[in-house]
């Protein structure tokens, strides 16, 4: 018998991975996910966007606008941050996979922690300043930025059969 067509390939499956964990955010108008592989492609850690531990996702604000401490801005934790620090082991010359292309903040943190490549899925925010200035950080930390394609329309996972 020949092998199975159609399996995940690795870029794939850890994006697929980066989405799943996306999905676990409470965030109703963005979730965010990000997962991290080592250079033999294990799993290192995962995040998606939510709030800090010990805050009620119930007592805080997941409004975008009005006074800035009544919005999710000032409290949220975001992907990329939460997968660094969930990380179980150094992340130097690691790769993070990501849902969206990181903001400066988060960029910061991938060149601190040691991460060498970011593979990304959405670039729709390209046009902000953060995301210049994330840009810039990792081309000066000569922290490779790939964006990846997805040929297939959707990856489903079937529960009932
Ligand atoms: O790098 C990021 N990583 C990340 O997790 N986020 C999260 C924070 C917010 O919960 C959400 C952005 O919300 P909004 O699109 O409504 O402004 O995405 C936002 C960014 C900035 O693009
Ligand atoms: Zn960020």
């Amino acid at each position: 018998m020949s092998k199975r067509e159609n399996y995940l390939s690795w870029d794939e499956y850890f994006m697929g991975i980066a989405f799943l964990s996306g999905m676990r955010s409470k965030d109703p108008s963005t979730q965010v996910g990000a997962c991290i592989i080592d250079e033999d492609k294990k799993i290192i850690g995962i995040g998606y966007n939510g709030f800090p531990h010990g805050s009620s996702d119930d007592e805080m604000p997941w409004e975008r606008e009005g006074e800035f401490l009544e919005t999710k801005y000032p409290y949220v934790v975001h992907a990329e941050l939460n997968a660094i620090l969930n990380s179980i082991k150094s992340l130097k010359n690691c790769t993070i996979y990501v849902t969206h292309f990181p903001c400066n903040e988060c960029a910061k943190a991938i060149v601190q922690a040691g991460i060498k490549k970011v593979v990304y899925f959405s670039d729709k925010h390209k046009d902000l300043d953060s995301t210049k200035a994330s840009r810039k950080i990792f081309e000066n930390a000569n922290v490779e930025m790939a964006h990846l394609e997805i040929l297939r329309e959707n990856i489903v996972i079937n529960f009932k059969d």
